[in-house]
């Protein structure tokens, strides 16, 4: 099956506090984006790469595609309002929808480790999705209205990406349509009745959301 990666650089990265866009903000000499860009590359040379970026911060993106003689080959399409629209605008990119494997990532995750990324193609063939997730190290507690109280941290896993799908699970599911409580692809297609297949992450894959994050980036990418 032809696999493709939607990698997801739409947001405005609001809680970095940065003026440049987090998604193009530099690690070790280079934008996070192409290191992620980059990952995919490695895992497996015949992945075709979309990437959604804001409208707005194209002509940025070519600059820096120029500045850095970045020569990894990926298809830039326009990004949306929201997480789910900027892969519902990427998925518009795909031709064969029943005839393919497509790993959603968020594009600021560049420590997504290569073998997470191949594992997701296989599982997915086999189950229909495949979600890689961690188990939480920390105690967690519910907060309720009077208070809080523990939680029972063996009900629940961290979930990461790439979230990778077979073509029928995630088209027929994106076509549902948008609400509001999605906060990942792997929401909107068990919203559409489809059983989740979970599988190891790496812990290393953080999602690079607030500064300190930028630190440990930068600690960990080679
Ligand atoms: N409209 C949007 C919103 C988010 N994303 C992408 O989804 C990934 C995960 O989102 P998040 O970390 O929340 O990024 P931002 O939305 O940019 O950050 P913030 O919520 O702090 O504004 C990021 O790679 C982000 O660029 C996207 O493609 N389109
Ligand atoms: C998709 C995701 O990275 C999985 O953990 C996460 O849900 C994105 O959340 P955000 O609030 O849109 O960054």
């Amino acid at each position: 099956m032809k696999k493709y990666s939607i990698i997801v650089a739409g947001g405005k990265g609001t809680r970095m506090q940065s003026s440049t866009p987090k998604q193009f903000m530099e690690i070790n000499g280079l934008p996070i984006l192409m290191h992620t860009i980059d990952k995919f590359k490695k895992a497996d040379s015949s992945i075709q790469i979309i990437v959604a970026l804001p409208k707005n911060e194209i002509p940025a993106w070519n600059a820096l595609v120029e500045q850095h003689g970045f020569t990894t080959a990926h298809q830039v399409v326009t990004g949306g309002d929201s997480r789910f629209q900027s892969v519902d605008n990427a998925l518009q990119y795909i031709p064969n929808q029943n005839d393919c494997l497509i790993a959603v990532h968020d594009g600021v995750r560049p420590l997504v480790d290569t073998s997470v990324i191949t594992q997701s193609y296989v599982d997915a063939e086999q189950y229909g999705s495949a979600i890689p997730t961690v188990a939480i190290k920390e105690s967690i507690r519910r907060v309720t209205e009077e208070g809080n109280e523990m939680g029972n941290r063996d009900e629940f896993k961290l979930v990461q990406t790439p979230q990778t799908f077979r073509g029928d699970v995630i088209f027929p599911a994106f076509e549902n349509g948008y609400i509001p409580s999605f906060t990942d692809d792997a929401s909107v297609a068990e919203f559409s009745g489809h059983a989740m297949h979970l599988f190891e992450g790496n812990y290393e894959n953080i999602k690079i959301t607030t500064p300190e994050d930028l630190r440990i980036g930068e600690a960990l990418i080679q």
